[in-house]
């Protein structure tokens, strides 16, 4: 399980986060919806060890990994732009965490790259470099050398920003999927309400650098301060 707690942050004296606590349990997904700027990469950068708190503690398994540097926390952050190696192509890429791990052979790392490839749907691409992929490929293929890296907690910052709304929806169902079968412990912050919903089984609020959190859609739907009434309200009012 990951625990948050009473972590804050400043930037030049002005506090984005202030205090933050919460708790994530194995194989569930948190979103964290909020609005740009209240600090949603602030918090993810700081859980993955790229930035450091001013206060507060991150434990995993009741293990304090908040002063561990971040190859040593595995936990895997990943943001709109893919950053694939450009020089791999994406059997490369994807094989690229496997061979970290200097007990597997040569044949397991290319079956596993190969296995992963077909199940992102993208096995037709494995000898194409980054540049030569689409928004969507890219970003399966970042997934896929994500999940090959085993990680414990895979953060999320907006992943699907950066594509149209039609690829944005079939990346969501693949997600939503892939982290189903991998049994992924995750954190996806959006300022996009709906991509909220769909992607987590838990939800938070994060304004003024403090965040709420709703363990149901109707917790959240209560609290005003979520929008998610107003956005009911307007697609009902549209039917009619
Ligand atoms: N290195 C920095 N130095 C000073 N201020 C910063 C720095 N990084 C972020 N900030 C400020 O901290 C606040 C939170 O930024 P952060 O990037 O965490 O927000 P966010 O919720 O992820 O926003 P967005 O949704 O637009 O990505 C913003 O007001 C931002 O200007």
């Amino acid at each position: 399980m990951l625990k948050v707690t009473n972590i804050s942050k400043n930037y030049s004296g002005v506090e984005v986060l202030k205090n933050i606590s919460f708790d994530l349990q194995v194989n569930k997904t948190l979103s964290i919806l909020g609005k740009s700027g209240g600090g949603k990469t602030t918090l993810l950068k700081i859980i993955a060890g790229l930035l450091r708190q001013d206060s507060g503690e991150i434990l995993f398994d009741n293990i304090n990994i908040s002063e561990k540097a971040p190859e040593l926390r595995k936990v895997v952050y990943l943001y709109q732009e893919p950053l694939l190696f450009p020089h791999l192509t994406v059997r490369g890429n994807l094989e690229f965490p496997l061979k970290l791990n200097k007990t597997l052979s040569k044949d397991m790392i290319k079956r596993k790259a190969e296995e992963m490839a077909e199940e992102l749907s993208i096995a037709d691409q494995l000898d194409k470099h980054p540049g030569q992929l689409s928004g969507g490929q890219s970003q399966r293929v970042n997934f896929g050398r994500a999940l090959l890296a085993s990680p414990r907690l895979l953060l999320l910052d907006e992943p699907f920003g950066n594509l149209d709304a039609q690829t944005r929806a079939s990346m969501q169902t693949f997600y939503k999927k892939v982290e189903e079968e991998h049994q992924i412990t995750s954190i996806f912050v959006t300022h996009d309400l709906k991509e909220a919903l769909i992607m987590g089984d838990r939800y938070g609020f994060l304004e003024n650098g403090k965040i709420r959190e709703y363990s149901s859609l109707a917790e959240m739907q209560k609290d005003s301060i979520t929008g998610l009434q107003n956005e009911i309200n307007f697609w009902k009012e549209l039917e009619g």
